[in-house]
């Protein structure tokens, strides 16, 4: 990979505010700081620090002297644990900060209340929340060597260890409760997947069968900002191609669950339609794209107010984020018609569930052909942060029709010249009024679209 690219993809990886953004730990200064890091540090032929990131002592190392000298946290794992990477946990974290700043949904003050699901041995986004932005955490988990790890961690850190309560997920009455009521689980008393009932739930391999992950574990009243979670994200640990006791670490506790991670975020979809508002945002990481794009379709279904979605690159893998929220979102109102000289936006607002971007361009398409015009359209693929894009051509006049999803049922249209065109924005002005009557009028039920304008009218 050429320098440029390879700093491109290293802009792409970090976020802006982490730590780390144009700032990557230093091992030769590490090296001479923390003599028990030394050992692991090597010098490649042109003189650049290196550790074996295959060694899960070297790779555990650097996480204790980057937390300590970079955060001032005292920590430490057992062997074979799931060991973080200090960089990447923070583009989580600091995801989430952006997320509560936004505008998106209405702004809370006070003390930031987190919930990490699945804190593991680790702790580490209950260390990282609190030490960098002075969040407060509940960190659940179910094994007994994550959970007497995390209060470890915790403890050793007196600074913030009043902001952090390591919440055991009590499943051995829910337990009881599922098998009466689905049959067996997939999970044995200490949280790992036993290979026979693994088996046993192969057929309905994409549903949840373990221990409660929100529901039954928040209790009556507690309110949250956001909730997090790093999921067991593969169904086998051959799936998740890791070697147990190399690099960084990760027992099938920690990596493997029944349906994998698609079934997992699924459950805490589920378990945020009942708990609803209790939490401003819900939030999670997704490791496969196709993940993704089911569970996408499932918040459509279960009526989420706002999905935002992320990509985070690391090294070689990809991973992305999930966002979703039952808070009304902050009313944004935007005139009607937006227009500049050669570009023309208007919103959908309130669009009837049944349709998405796609059948509102396809409408456009119809609109135009029905007038004569050809055109060609172009659905673009999916893309970060959640607005699917599709672009079509009105040849004669140059024209491109761009459908946004913003959010769940509202879309923004939005029509421009092509560059260095100019052509007759008054013939341009009125084609674009009459698109949007008639989307309007197919789209949206005639009294939300009286709402709607009525508050733009009296907005503007
Ligand atoms: C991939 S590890 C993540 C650990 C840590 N948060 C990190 O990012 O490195 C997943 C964790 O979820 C825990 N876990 C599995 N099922 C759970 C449940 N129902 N509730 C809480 N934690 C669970 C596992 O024990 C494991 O520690």
């Amino acid at each position: 990979m050429g320098k440029k690219r390879r700093r491109e993809e290293e802009k792409r990886s970090i976020h802006p505010r982490n730590k780390y953004s144009g700032n990557p730990p230093d091992f030769s200064l590490l090296a001479s700081l923390y003599p028990s890091f030394q050992p692991y540090v090597f010098y490649s032929p042109n003189g650049k620090p290196r550790i074996d990131w295959k060694d899960f002592n070297a790779t555990r190392e650097l996480t204790r002297v980057l937390l300590l000298h970079d955060h001032s946290i005292t920590w430490w794992i057992p062997d074979g644990q799931l060991c973080p990477t200090v960089p990447n946990r923070s583009n989580y974290i600091h995801w989430i900060e952006d997320l509560l700043s936004s505008d998106i949904i209405p702004r809370e003050d006070g003390v930031v209340k987190g919930f990490d699901i699945g804190t593991g041995a680790n702790c580490i986004y209950p260390l990282l929340g609190a030490s960098l932005l002075g969040w407060s955490f509940v960190g659940t988990d179910v094994t007994d060597v994550a959970l007497e790890w995390a209060e470890r961690n915790v403890k050793n850190n007196p600074q913030i260890s009043e902001l952090i309560e390591i919440r055991k997920v009590d499943f051995e009455e829910k337990l009881t409760d599922e098998i009466e009521n689905n049959g067996e689980s997939c999970m044995n008393m200490n949280g790992n997947t036993t290979s026979s009932l693994a088996e046993s739930c192969s057929d309905e391999s994409k549903t949840y069968h373990g221990p409660p992950i929100l529901l039954g574990v928040v209790k009556a009243g507690e309110k949250f900002d956001f909730c997090m979670c790093n999921p067991p994200f593969f169904e086998t640990m051959e799936e998740s191609g890791l070697n147990p006791n190399t690099s960084c670490g990760g027992t099938p506790a920690e990596m493997v669950c029944p349906g994998g991670e698609q079934a997992f975020i699924s459950r805490i979809i589920q378990d945020s339609v009942q708990l609803k508002q209790s939490f401003r945002w819900y939030t999670s990481m997704v490791g496969k794209k196709s993940s993704l794009k089911s569970l996408i379709a499932k918040l459509r279904e279960v009526g989420v107010t706002v999905v935002k979605t992320t990509e985070f690159v690391q090294g070689q893998t990809c991973r992305w984020g999930i966002a979703w929220s039952f808070v009304p979102p902050t009313k944004k109102i935007i005139s009607s018609h937006v227009a500049s000289k050669n570009v023309f936006t208007f919103m959908l607002e309130g669009i009837q569930r049944q349709f998405s971007a796609f059948h509102v361009l396809q409408s456009v398409e119809s609109f135009f052909q029905a007038s004569g015009a050809s055109c060609k359209s172009n659905a673009a693929l999916f893309h970060v942060d959640w607005f699917t894009l599709f672009e079509f051509h009105f040849d004669d006049l140059n024209f491109r029709i761009t459908v946004f999803e913003q959010i769940p049922g509202t879309l923004l249209v939005r029509g421009s010249l092509k560059p260095g065109e100019s052509s007759l924005p008054g013939l341009l002005s009125s084609i674009f009024q009459q698109l949007e009557d008639a989307l309007r009028k197919k789209f949206i039920p005639e009294k939300v679209s009286t709402h709607i304008s009525t508050q733009i009218k009296h907005n503007l």
